[in-house]
C-alpha cells in the first residue's frame, strides 16, 4: 500500500513512497542534474517550489555540510526515484517532506508538456489522496508570493571581509537569497563582502561605501523585488552594478527591460551558453524559470544554446555585468568563472573590462 500522494494539476494523483514525513505544496520543478544534489536542496532559488530529480539515484556520496549553499533546506518538497538514507534522514531533520519510488521520467514529461505547475503533497502514515488534493488546492501561484524575498533573505546587513589577495573592493551584495558560493567567489578573490537585505536603502549602501552593487540569485518572481529594482535604478550609471540570474532579471526589469515566465524553465549542470562576440560555448549550472525578454538598456552578449534566451547581459556605457546562469557553481562547471574577474575588475579604474555597449 501508497504512504505518499503528489496530486497534480493536470488532475493525476501518483502514488509513491514516503521517505520523510509531511504535507506540502509549490510549484513542481524538474533538474537533470546528476550530481550537486546537496547544492541543489539548500538553494534558496527553490524557495516555494517542489524540486524532483530527473536522475534516478540521489545521496550516492553522502550529505556533507561544507557543501550546503545556506543553512536550511528550502524546497518545500522533494521527489526522487530513489532517495539513500542518508538523504531521506537529512529532509525528516529538516522537516520537508520527501517521496521516492514512483516513476519520475512519467513526472518529467508532465512538467515538459504542461509547463511548471503546482502540486499537493502528502506523505507518511496518515497520508491521503484527500489532503495531497488540499494541498494542491491551497497552493499560491508563484508569482501571487510577494514577499519572497524576505522568506529567504538576511535581516540585518552581514560582513564577509576578503580572503584572497586579487583586489581590494568593496561589494555590497543585495542578498535576494544569495547562494553562499557566490559570497566565497567574491571574497576568495580579495573583495569585502557586505550582504545587505533584500529591501536595503540607499542609505544602507552608501553606509558601506562600495565599489560595486551586486544583485544576487533568488526564489520567484523577480519583479516582486521591487525594492531591489529600485536600488537599481538608483544606483545605475553612478555604481557598477553585476548581478547572477534573479540579479540579471531584477536589473533588466530597472533598465527598462522586461521578465516572463519560462514553461519549465532550465534547470540542470549541463546547460549550453554561447558567447556572441567569441562565439565560444561554455557548460553552465542553472536553475531559473523566469528569463529576460527584453533587454532594456543592456545588450545580450550571451544566449541559451537551445533556446536562444539572453544568458548574459552587458553594459558598457554603465559598467554593468549580469549572468542568467551560475558561475560559482558548485560542484561545476567551472568553465564561466572568470566572471567574477571581470565583476572585480569594473571596481578597479586601471583595469579594462571588454563590456558589449
Ligand atoms: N536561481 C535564481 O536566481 C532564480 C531566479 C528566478 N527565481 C527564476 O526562477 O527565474
Amino acid at each position: 500500500m501508497s504512504d505518499a500522494y503528489l496530486a497534480l494539476e493536470t488532475g493525476d494523483v501518483v502514488e509513491a513512497r514516503a521517505r520523510s514525513p509531511g504535507a506540502a505544496q509549490g510549484e513542481l520543478v524538474f533538474t537533470t542534474a546528476y550530481t550537486g544534489y546537496e547544492e541543489s536542496l539548500t538553494d534558496p532559488s527553490y524557495e516555494a517550489q517542489v524540486l524532483t530529480f530527473a536522475y534516478p539515484l540521489i545521496g550516492n556520496y553522502g550529505v556533507r555540510e561544507e557543501r550546503f549553499e545556506s543553512d536550511r533546506v528550502h524546497p518545500s518538497a522533494v521527489v526522487a526515484r530513489e532517495l539513500t538514507d542518508d538523504v531521506a534522514e537529512w529532509l525528516e531533520s529538516e522537516g520537508v517532506p520527501a517521496v521516492d519510488h514512483l516513476d519520475t521520467r512519467d513526472l518529467v514529461l508532465d512538467i515538459r508538456e504542461g509547463g511548471a505547475m503546482k502540486v499537493g503533497i502528502s506523505a507518511g502514515p496518515d497520508a491521503s489522496p484527500e489532503e495531497a488534493k488540499e494541498q494542491l488546492d491551497g497552493c499560491p501561484h508563484m508569482s501571487d508570493i510577494t514577499d519572497i524575498g524576505a522568506q529567504v533573505s538576511v535581516d540585518e546587513p552581514e560582513f564577509h571581509p576578503g580572503t584572497g589577495q586579487a583586489t581590494e573592493a568593496t561589494i555590497a551584495l543585495v542578498d535576494c537569497g544569495a547562494k553562499g558560493s557566490i559570497v566565497d567567489s567574491l571574497t576568495a578573490r580579495g573583495a569585502d563582502v557586505h550582504v545587505l537585505p533584500h529591501d536595503a536603502t540607499a542609505e544602507d549602501v552608501d553606509a558601506v561605501s562600495p565599489d560595486l552593487l551586486f544583485v544576487s540569485n533568488g526564489p520567484g518572481d523577480p519583479e516582486n523585488f521591487e525594492a531591489t529594482q529600485a536600488l537599481v535604478e538608483y544606483y545605475a550609471g553612478d555604481l557598477p552594478i553585476a548581478g547572477i540570474c534573479l540579479g540579471q532579471q531584477v536589473v533588466a526589469n530597472a533598465l527598462g527591460g522586461s521578465t516572463e515566465k519560462m514553461e519549465f524553465g532550465h534547470r540542470g549542470v549541463n546547460q549550453p551558453v554561447r558567447d556572441l562576440r567569441t562565439d565560444r560555448v561554455v557548460m553552465t549550472t542553472q536553475n531559473h524559470g523566469y528569463t529576460v525578454a527584453e533587454p532594456g538598456d543592456l545588450e545580450v552578449t550571451q544566449i541559451n544554446v537551445n533556446d536562444d534566451t539572453p544568458e548574459g547581459l552587458d553594459s558598457a556605457e554603465l559598467d554593468i555585468i549580469t549572468r542568467q546562469y551560475h558561475p560559482e557553481a558548485h560542484p561545476g562547471p567551472h568553465d564561466s568563472l572568470d566572471f567574477f574577474d571581470d565583476v572585480l575588475g569594473l571596481c578597479d579604474p586601471d583595469q579594462e573590462v571588454a563590456l558589449a555597449d
